[in-house]
């Protein structure tokens, strides 16, 4: 059997690993991907990404919990799932003395039903480069070589671990395109990725992993719905807070007041919005520095991640910077 009664064509149910030392990564996440699917596993440094595509590669067994890829278990019926998925590590660790085409030779020696190289270089845009060796390649390039690997075997299911660091802004949106166009023809792909974007951008469902533990998951815009939309503005001059219309009447479920700027968090966007317009047009004010924002899924991993630190007790919000979780 390929999936379940639901087309569903990865299936984890209380998934746990617990390392060699006792240490806990992954602490019981559940999580189904249908066929020809894009599912993002975003997360936090150390959250357990990883941890748990290894798992679903077959690569170690997990300590509790059940796995099913393409309706069989992975590590124990690693020889029915293995030809049928395809893979791309962090780091592909290919011969560097060996050129590009002697490598993806190499490697369709062990795939059956190889496509042929050179199509399969064409397709990651490493086709002027057959003949360079992989010591030479740009770490850009050697990423694209690592994906063209595991496209050899023509995969069902695709596991592309962080696919785009190191690819510039260019590279990444052809490797982009090029998952999309897997999907559309049919292939599932599981990716975890640090770039907030890439996720927003490629993943039809996601799941955001925050120390061993999934906080939040469904489509982009139902994660990034359950976030407050924010205003900003600067007071007007002779003006002070308690001038302004009673917040809680125009839909604002947050505050915060800065020297002269105001900042609010609402989840009604446009009834806030359009409450504090017509406030400033009947007062005739001009709102300076007008800012207004709706939910991103950045913001929404930010709040995710700082919630579970300040639930744990122990973590500091200031500690998850913007720049720490989109590496
Ligand atoms: N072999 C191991 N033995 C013990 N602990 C490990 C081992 N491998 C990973 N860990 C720990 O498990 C946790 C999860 O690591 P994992 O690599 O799965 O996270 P990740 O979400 O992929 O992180 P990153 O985004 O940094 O790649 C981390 O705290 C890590 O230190």
């Amino acid at each position: 059997m390929d999936a379940n009664e639901h087309g569903h064509v990865i299936e984890v149910t209380g998934l746990r690993r617990v390392y060699g030392g006792g240490f806990e990564a992954v602490r019981g996440i559940g999580f189904t991907v249908r066929r020809g699917e894009i599912f993002a596993l975003l997360g936090t440094n150390g959250a357990g990404k990883t941890s748990t595509v290894e798992l679903l590669e077959g690569l170690a067994p997990p300590t509790a919990g059940r796995i099913r890829v393409l309706g069989h278990d992975p590590y124990t019926e690693r020889a029915a799932v293995r030809p049928r998925t395809g893979v791309m590590l962090q780091e592909g660790g290919f011969p560097s003395e060996l050129t590009v085409a002697e490598t993806a030779r190499m490697w369709a020696g062990c795939v059956s039903g190889a496509r042929p190289v050179a199509e399969v270089l064409d397709l990651v845009g490493l086709g002027a480069k057959t003949g360079t060796r992989v010591k030479q390649l740009s770490g850009g390039q050697r990423r694209r070589l690592d994906l063209a690997m595991a496209l050899l075997g023509s995969p069902e299911v695709l596991f592309l671990d962080e696919p785009t660091t190191g690819l510039d802004a260019e590279g990444r949106r052809d490797t982009w395109e090029l998952v999309r166009a897997l999907r559309d023809s049919g292939t599932t792909v599981l990716l975890t990725t640090h770039y907030l974007e890439e996720a927003e951008n490629l993943a039809d469902r996601l799941a955001i992993m925050h120390e061993g533990r999934i906080a939040a998951t469904g489509t982009p815009d139902e994660v990034t719905a359950a976030q407050p939309s924010r205003i900003s503005f600067e007071l007007p001059e002779g003006y002070f807070a308690g001038d302004l219309p009673p917040l809680a009447g125009l839909g604002v479920s947050g505050h915060d007041i800065d020297g002269r700027t105001v900042r609010l968090r609402t989840r009604e966007l446009q009834r806030t919005a359009t409450g504090l317009l017509m406030w400033a047009a009947s007062a005739e004010v001009e709102l300076r520095r007008l800012d207004v924002r709706p939910a991103s899924l950045e913001e929404a991993f930010l709040g995710i991640a700082r919630r579970a630190a300040e639930e744990a007790g122990g973590g500091s919000a200031a500690d998850l910077s913007t720049k720490e979780c989109v590496r």
